[in-house]
């Protein structure tokens, strides 16, 4: 329950709660991992356990009774939990809390009616919605009925998805029992174990998000290739293009993520040289011959995965990066060696983090273009009139989705 008031009343990240100092910090680790999960599928399943308790009760009740009701609404009917030690678990909960105990005996109530809802009922409640905030404006630039397609991705979740280290997708698969997917990635259901799954050890593969997997793609280092991985943490792309044989510098301004890339490439026995420094501020030595800007944004297009970003964050949290990556775009160009590539790219599903980006930097250096975007398995759909990448989590219903991202290649003057 701390997580998701922490969420919703304080507006903080589950990431950011789940550390050492966090609210779960004394829990043993698989209950550390239980609390987690839960507080990830009660949010984002929460509009629908709302409208299954509502009709059970004459007014919402304060926000942590709520809170309370909403996870062993979710536990119950969408985990499929057994409704009795759900219910006296809540009702402990609420009797063990001062802003909750008087209300212990409605929290019983309510819940004993809720575990009587028919699964069928419970099924065919539409899935949560996104705030306001960020609806309107993916209805303004996608669409209602991309927006619908979105939501629905959002309830459904994300499968694993692994890179291949050699790039060979079809022998993964078959190693691991997945589905290749037409862009080089393999899919697997979610709830797989990752290091049970063959490879792991060898580091012949790693974890990374079909989407995300397509900007190192898209960049296509030539082996021996001097690139710039401009926001490097915690590594991805930086793993895939020294796969590929590039000559890699990894860039970050957190010294804490930059860890985690030297970790990773430890594990995969892959080399980069790292540097922790800001990307405004950084003199580099010499051009680069294609440098990789994966700029911080939203991350509105990894909701399927962070259901708690929608409450955590909203419109005037996100304006300050638009003009961050304004700048770092300007900052990666002036890095450059003429004829040079600049794949930009964001995790985001607005245009302004995107589309826009690309469209304003085109105007600001005469001379750039971008080169359009083709790779194997993409489809005609996905690409703008600019020629980049436009990724939505709607992309591939049948497949599972993929995360929102966008993604250009451009090219500076020779
Ligand atoms: C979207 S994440 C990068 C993910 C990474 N490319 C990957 O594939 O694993 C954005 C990164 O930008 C870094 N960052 C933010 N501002 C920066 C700056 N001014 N200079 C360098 N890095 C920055 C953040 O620390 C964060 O790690």
């Amino acid at each position: 329950m701390g997580l998701i008031l922490g969420v919703l009343e304080d507006r903080h990240l589950l990431a950011e709660m789940e550390g050492e100092d966090g609210p779960l910090a004394d829990l043993p680790p698989a209950e550390r991992a239980r609390a987690s999960r839960l507080a990830r599928t009660t949010l984002r399943h929460l509009g629908r356990a709302d409208a299954a308790l509502k009709p059970h009760m004459r007014k919402a009740p304060p926000v942590p009774v709520r809170a309370i009701l909403r996870m062993a609404t979710v536990e119950m009917l969408q985990e499929g939990a057994a409704a009795h030690g759900v219910v006296n678990a809540a009702v402990a909960l609420a009797r063990a809390g001062q802003r909750t105990q008087a209300m212990a005996g409605l929290v019983n109530a309510v819940l004993r009616k809720v575990a009587e809802t028919p699964p069928q009922d419970w099924a065919a409640l539409p899935p949560q919605r996104l705030p306001g905030w960020l609806r309107g404006r993916l209805d303004s630039a996608w669409g209602r009925a991309a927006v619908t397609g979105i939501e629905a991705a959002h309830a459904a979740g994300a499968p694993l998805d692994l890179t291949p280290r050699d790039g060979d997708a079809a022998a993964l698969a078959a190693a691991v029992g997945g589905m290749a997917l037409p862009t080089g990635s393999v899919r697997l259901g979610a709830g797989v174990q990752v290091s049970a799954l063959p490879g792991y050890a060898e580091g012949a593969w790693w974890v990374q998000d079909a989407a995300a997997a397509m900007p190192a793609r898209l960049l296509a280092p030539e082996p021996g290739e001097r690139v710039l991985d401009l926001c490097a943490a915690p590594g991805g792309k930086t793993l895939q293009l020294a796969a590929m044989g590039a000559r890699v510098t990894a860039l970050d301004i957190s010294e804490y993520r930059m860890a985690r890339v030297e970790e990773n490439l430890a594990r995969m026995d892959l080399a980069a040289d790292l540097v922790v420094a800001d990307a405004l501020a950084w003199g580099a030595p010499a051009p680069f011959d294609a440098i990789l800007l994966d700029a911080p944004c939203s991350a509105t297009g990894t909701i399927r995965r962070h259901p708690d970003l929608p409450f955590a964050k909203d419109a005037a949290t996100i304006k300050p990066l638009f003009y961050l990556q304004e700048r770092l775009i300007d900052r990666a160009i002036g890095m450059l060696a003429p004829g040079g590539r600049l794949v930009f790219c964001t995790c985001s599903l607005l245009p302004e983090e995107g589309e826009k980006q690309v469209a304003a930097a085109l105007v600001r250096h005469p001379g750039l273009h971008v080169r359009p975007a083709d790779l194997p398995g993409i489809e005609p759909g996905w690409r703008d009139t600019q020629g980049g990448l436009r990724l939505r989590p709607d992309c591939w219903p049948d497949r599972g989705g993929m995360d929102g991202f966008y993604i250009a290649c451009l090219v500076k003057a020779g």
